[in-house]
């Protein structure tokens, strides 16, 4: 085990900070190779060292590899993805509907990530006020878990396009269990240098500066070092 004193080396933060900007939402480039269990394993590890409140670790990890199982998913996304198509209109829902927002069959992988809400039996530190935090510290997991894929040059998707209890009912899930995160993973032919739905013109990242304020909402950060860091914030 390596000294946790020791400071990063410049590689190391270069590492951090490359998985970072380029992890990417992946649901057009799967490869059908399959991920080797010991690298997800790796994973798994990964986001089971998210931090939670309370110390919850509220989550669970369901492997789908069966394609019926799949199969029935993808069913789930068809149904909830028409009502998405239908909240737009004209070309924007045109538009949507050339969009690919899943990768449900196509990936070697589908990882479901829930949270046992009632995890710990009793009252959690941390959560008395806020019941959610057991929700947010799960995609606090999920995230660790993309980061981690990313290094390792494994593409995930997450498909929230689903029907909540639908889905739980097709995993089995106990009621106290919230289906958090459906993902997709495998190895990709590419990652995009861009998020996908910035390539095909759906929207794109706002700029850093206008979203920090000082001290209360609308507030201009005086700071001009900090304007200007924020203004050109990773120079890479
Ligand atoms: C909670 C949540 C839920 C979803 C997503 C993300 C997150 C965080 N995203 C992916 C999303 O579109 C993507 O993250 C952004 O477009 C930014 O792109 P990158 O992740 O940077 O590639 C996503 N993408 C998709 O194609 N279908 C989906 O159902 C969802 N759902």
């Amino acid at each position: 085990m390596h000294d946790p004193n020791m400071p990063f080396s410049e590689a190391e933060k270069a590492g951090l900070y490359r998985a970072i900007h380029e992890r990417r939402d992946v649901r057009s480039q799967f490869l059908p190779d399959p991920v080797p269990p010991r690298v997800l394993g790796r994973l798994l590890e990964a986001a089971h060292h998210a931090p939670s409140v309370g110390f919850m670790q509220p989550w669970d990890f369901l492997v789908i590899e069966s394609l019926e199982v799949r199969r029935q998913v993808h069913g789930i996304f068809t149904r909830e993805n028409e009502k998405g198509a239908r909240q737009f209109s004209g070309e924007r829902q045109q538009h949507y509907r050339s969009l690919k927002l899943e990768g449900i069959l196509e990936s070697p992988l589908n990882l479901c990530i829930t949270c046992d809400r009632s995890r710990g039996n009793g009252p959690v530190l941390g959560r008395t006020s806020i019941v959610e935090m057991d929700l947010f510290s799960t995609c606090l997991a999920v995230q660790n878990l993309w980061l981690a894929a990313r290094a390792e040059g494994i593409g995930v998707g997450w498909v929230s396009i689903l029907d909540q209890e639908e889905l739980a009912t097709v995993l089995g899930l106990p009621e106290h269990v919230y289906p958090l995160a459906y993902l997709c993973i495998g190895y990709v032919s590419e990652f995009l240098d861009e998020p996908e739905l910035a390539r095909k013109g759906w929207r794109q990242r706002l700029p850093l500066a206008e979203l920090v304020h000082a001290n209360g909402w609308g507030q201009e950060v005086s700071d001009d070092e900090l304007r200007q860091a924020l203004e050109d914030p990773c120079p890479r």
